[in-house]
């Protein structure tokens, strides 16, 4: 018997997703120098193709590694998947809500406190007032900062808002999770926690998860299968022994 695999059966879709920025082709030391070069019409910019024609599917309740060395578009991948950046050609499907840790920080206030953060970037992932409420000590317990929840986040290390962000974006299972190096910020003992839940999150079968690495181990232990993007363009997608092998290869 064939077993087809429907397309609403894919947390994620990729399809052909391209993604180019413009840099401008000088350097210029300040804004109003910037300003006055587009007014004079002498400032040029160069294309640069951070993302190059790339597709790939992700099953429901699947994890996947993305790997690729520094610079190889990564990142942008997933803040495409996650919304924040529209890509320049194609198109991403994401079935259900989704718990995006990439850009630590980047729902939070340092101005406020660690306690009103934990409202802020919780309004944002979708959360009631009346849920953070009821999940606050769960949420502050995770992270271990019960100390800390009056203090401006400006005053904490960039390890301390990774905890906050990681217990708020995980505190209730999300259909979608996608994780950026945000936890290599870390410590090892948090980075070890964090991946206990990820993998009962795994275990569980109803979360998808996409991750970058740059531990093939990590990799290795956690993922089911693989997407290598290189430079931009994509190298290979498949199960995982076999991508990381790949990619292990080329360094020798
Ligand atoms: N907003 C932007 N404007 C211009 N170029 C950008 C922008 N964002 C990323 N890039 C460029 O796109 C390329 C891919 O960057 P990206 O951060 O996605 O790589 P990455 O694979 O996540 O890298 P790393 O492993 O070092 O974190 C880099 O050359 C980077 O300089």
């Amino acid at each position: 018997m064939t077993t087809s695999i429907q397309d609403n059966d894919y947390a994620i879709e990729v399809k052909d997703v391209s993604m180019v920025f413009n840099m401008a082709s000088e350097q210029l030391n300040s804004l109003k120098e910037y300003f006055i070069k587009i007014a004079k019409r002498e400032l040029f910019f160069k294309e640069f193709r951070a993302l190059d024609h790339i597709s790939f599917n992700v099953p429901k309740g699947e994890v996947v590694g993305l790997m690729g060395t520094n610079g190889s578009g990564k990142s942008t991948m997933l803040k495409i998947i996650a919304g924040v950046l529209e890509p320049t050609e194609g198109e991403v499907v994401v079935r259900g809500n989704i718990a995006p840790l990439i850009e630590l920080g980047a729902g939070f206030d340092l101005e406020l406190t660690a306690r009103e953060n934990i409202y802020l970037n919780g309004s944002l992932l979708g959360y009631t007032h009346e849920f953070i409420d009821q999940h606050l000590d769960d949420i502050i317990e995770f992270a271990e900062l019960r100390d800390f929840m009056d203090m401006p986040l400006k005053n904490y290390s960039s390890g301390m808002v990774a905890r906050i962000a990681f217990a708020i974006a995980t505190v209730t299972e999300p259909d979608v999770l996608i994780v950026d190096e945000t936890l290599s910020v870390g410590d090892v003992f948090f980075q070890e926690k964090c991946e206990r839940r990820i993998q009962s999150f795994i275990d569980s079968g109803n979360v998808t998860v996409l991750f970058v690495s740059h531990s093939i181990d990590q990799v290795e232990r956690l993922c089911k299968s693989c997407v290598w993007i290189e430079k931009g363009r994509q190298r290979m997608v498949g199960p995982v022994e076999e991508v990381c092998k790949a990619y292990r290869n080329q360094f020798n």
